[in-house]
């Protein structure tokens, strides 16, 4: 089988090794555990968001539509903050998240726009 990054990842890597005691580390270990399988699901959310936006790129791009749709930008940020809240969040991190996320899908719409329009303009490479 091929070896993939994920197998090279160590989950005892840590700056504290040697520093502090096995028990605190065992307890460390054990909520790092937690983390990385968060963070896992996470890419894997981020990578299925950016399947079902890149859709929505080439659907802009063939009829012409512009990247951005700010009223739809502005009921997903009301949406997301009430959610935050609801989940003991901060809403200013949920909306500074999907912004950030926005912006990248955005930026993956013009280049897909500018290519689509026979532009070289590659900024999201794609
Ligand atoms: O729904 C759209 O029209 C999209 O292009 C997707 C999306 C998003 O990432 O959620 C991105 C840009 C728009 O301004 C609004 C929403």
């Amino acid at each position: 089988m091929t070896e993939t990054s994920a197998d090279e990842f160590d989950p005892a890597a840590s700056s504290l090794a040697g520093k502090i005691s096995d028990d605190v580390m065992q307890e460390l270990l054990a909520v790092r555990s937690s983390i990385d399988n968060i963070d896992a699901t996470l890419v894997y959310l981020l990578a299925e968001r950016f399947k079902a936006t890149q859709r929505v790129g080439y659907l802009k791009a063939e009829h012409d539509l512009p990247p951005a749709d700010p009223g739809r930008e502005v009921a997903q940020i009301a949406r997301l903050r009430r959610l935050a809240e609801d989940a003991h969040l901060d809403p200013a991190f949920a909306e500074k998240f999907l912004n950030f996320i926005i912006s990248e899908v955005i930026r993956h719409h013009q280049a897909i726009s500018d290519n689509h329009n026979g532009g070289n303009s590659n900024a999201a490479g794609l």
